[in-house]
């Protein structure tokens, strides 16, 4: 395990929390009563499709307001118009897809994020640039927006997220659609970003959680079933136990049953396994 995993364990000051929030759309509760801490580090929000994963991250990104309950932002209550826009300006996203103008250039649409997120017009192209090379689109700074791969799009929508310096980011399945190579790319790359903020990333691959993060909350059905270290998710019944590796070239990773997550399986390991 790499240093930052273990500083996330040992239980820092939360960056972001939610308590008690429920969100409904019309009959259906996508999210019901969750409370949740994330520490510094990469926290994994694992669950198969409609679990309530991006409804979460939309709270966390303050682009919703929950029904009930409190959302807490780099320790301040995130409420009130001018608290809420000034948190704005330190969380960075990538949402499941993102619109962009094809003609644009990719330094063009990295600036214009940049201006969006109110970074001083001094310092934009300055960030574009730094935040093009995190993601290694250095050299791709001139090539237009039609005109670049789905990998290629997906580090530019990182650099996006990353180019105004966030305390916290939010990855809504980050790597949703990448070929398997692409995959373990992207999953070294999130754990870099996890050296510099804080990051909350959705999946609905338990080989995502394994490799990336250093703690995971399980979502179903709009409720928490596990909140942990990846180690404590393997350790349940159903949650696999065994080591091995899955195609990355990094550290040997844990394997979690990802069939027994994506089928909504966990919550057969008993309540014990329910964590709040
Ligand atoms: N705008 C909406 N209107 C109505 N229902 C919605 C809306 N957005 C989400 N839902 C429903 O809320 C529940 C949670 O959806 P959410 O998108 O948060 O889940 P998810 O875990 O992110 O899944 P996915 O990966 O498929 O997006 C699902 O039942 C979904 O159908």
């Amino acid at each position: 395990m790499t240093t930052h995993h273990s500083a996330a364990a040992t239980g820092s000051q939360p960056v972001a929390a939610v308590a008690g929030v429920s969100v409904r759309y019309g009959p259906t509760t996508a999210l019901d009563d969750v409370s949740l801490e994330f520490p510094p580090g990469v926290t994994g929000l694992l669950g198969p499709n409609g679990a309530g994963k991006s409804t979460l991250l939309s709270l966390l990104s303050t682009a919703r307001r929950p029904r009930t309950g409190s959302v807490t932002l780099l320790g301040e209550d995130a409420s009130g118009r001018a608290r809420v826009q000034r948190l704005r300006r330190r969380i960075g996203v990538l949402p499941q897809s993102f619109g962009f103008y094809p003609r644009f250039t990719v330094l063009e649409f990295t600036e214009y994020a940049a201006w969006l997120r109110k970074v001083p017009a001094a310092q934009r192209r300055e960030r574009a640039v730094e935040a093009l090379s995190l993601v290694q689109m250095e050299k791709y700074t001139g090539r237009r927006m039609g005109a670049l791969s789905g990998g290629m799009l997906r580090r530019v929508g990182i650099a996006q997220a990353m180019v105004n310096e966030p305390s916290l980011v939010l990855l809504d399945e980050p790597t949703v659609g990448l070929d398997p190579a692409q995959r373990v790319g992207f999953r070294s790359l999130i754990k870099d970003l996890g050296d510099r903020c804080a990051v909350v990333m959705s999946t609905h691959l338990a080989e995502d959680v394994a490799h990336v993060c250093d703690r995971v909350a399980v979502l179903l059905e709009g409720t928490v079933r596990f909140t942990g270290t990846v180690a404590e998710l393997c350790a349940l019944p159903g949650g696999g136990a065994s080591s091995g590796d899955a195609g990355s070239s990094g550290p040997v990773a844990p394997q979690i049953d990802g069939r027994a997550v994506e089928a909504g399986y966990l919550h057969l390991a008993g309540p014990e396994a329910v964590a709040t």
